[in-house]
């Protein structure tokens, strides 16, 4: 166990540096003491969607600075009319990094047959959505195989989860939606029914990001989702 802790810590500092280096000056000590507790990950399994696990303490500020700061060096989004980025095979370093870091992270809620699998993720897609921007319901293509990991930053928004199959009674569809807080650091594994027998979603128009009654504040959100293609045919 404490070896598991050690290479985990071993993994943080090797993508982004020592926690206690301190590059933001305004970062004080006690909210680096916070951000190494926050370096335990506390894996929640959303009850109403079989396979849906939420990690809200994913990454620390310290560490969303780091990734962001990777983002931005890449200039995917310096102008207004690019929203996404996607690699292929050959991840950014720093995205290898992340994935091996959700690996290491995720060996107790993933099936072995996904978590053994290697290499762990081989595509990526980076999302830029702009305050009232989000993404219509979809379950993500067949040509991605099983496992798929949502890395949230900049904004927190509600993504709603909805069974694929329809309940009968139409009106009661909203009833069946499922609301999950993706909060700046959080981490979604997405794998087996919650992976392809519910649609995800995020609507960020007006009125409808609301959580526990209350509308979020939006601003620029990133979004990492992490995955593997299936083998050509
Ligand atoms: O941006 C997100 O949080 C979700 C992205 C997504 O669902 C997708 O690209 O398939
Ligand atoms: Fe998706």
């Amino acid at each position: 166990m404490e070896e598991e802790e050690n290479d985990e810590k071993a993994i943080l500092e090797q993508v982004f540096g020592p926690s206690s280096s301190s590059e933001d000056e305004s970062e004080s000590e006690s909210e680096s003491e916070e951000e190494e507790e926050e370096e335990k990950w506390d894996w929640v399994a959303i009850e109403k969607v079989k396979g849906l696990w939420i990690c809200s303490n994913f990454l620390s500020h310290h560490h969303q600075n780091h990734l962001l700061s990777a983002i931005n060096s890449q200039n995917w989004f310096t102008s207004t009319n690019n929203n996404q980025a996607m690699c292929f095979g050959n991840l950014p370093s720093w995205a290898h990094q992340l994935s091996h870091l959700i690996h290491t992270s995720s060996s107790s809620i993933l099936p072995h047959h996904l978590h053994s699998r290697d290499p762990f993720f081989d595509q990526m897609i980076v999302n830029m959505y702009l305050p009232g921007q989000g993404i219509c319901p979809h379950v993500d293509l067949l040509r991605f195989q099983d496992a798929i990991a949502i890395l949230s930053l900049e904004s927190s928004c509600v993504m709603h989860f909805t069974p694929v199959v329809a309940a009968a009674d139409a009106d009661n569809s909203n009833a069946s939606s499922v609301p999950v807080l993706l909060n700046p650091g959080s981490l979604v594994l997405l794998s087996g029914e919650a992976r392809y027998r519910w649609k995800h979603e995020i609507n960020r128009n007006p009125g409808f990001q609301l959580w526990q009654g209350i509308e979020l504040e939006q601003s620029r959100r990133i979004s990492i989702t992490l995955r593997k293609l299936c083998p050509d045919p």
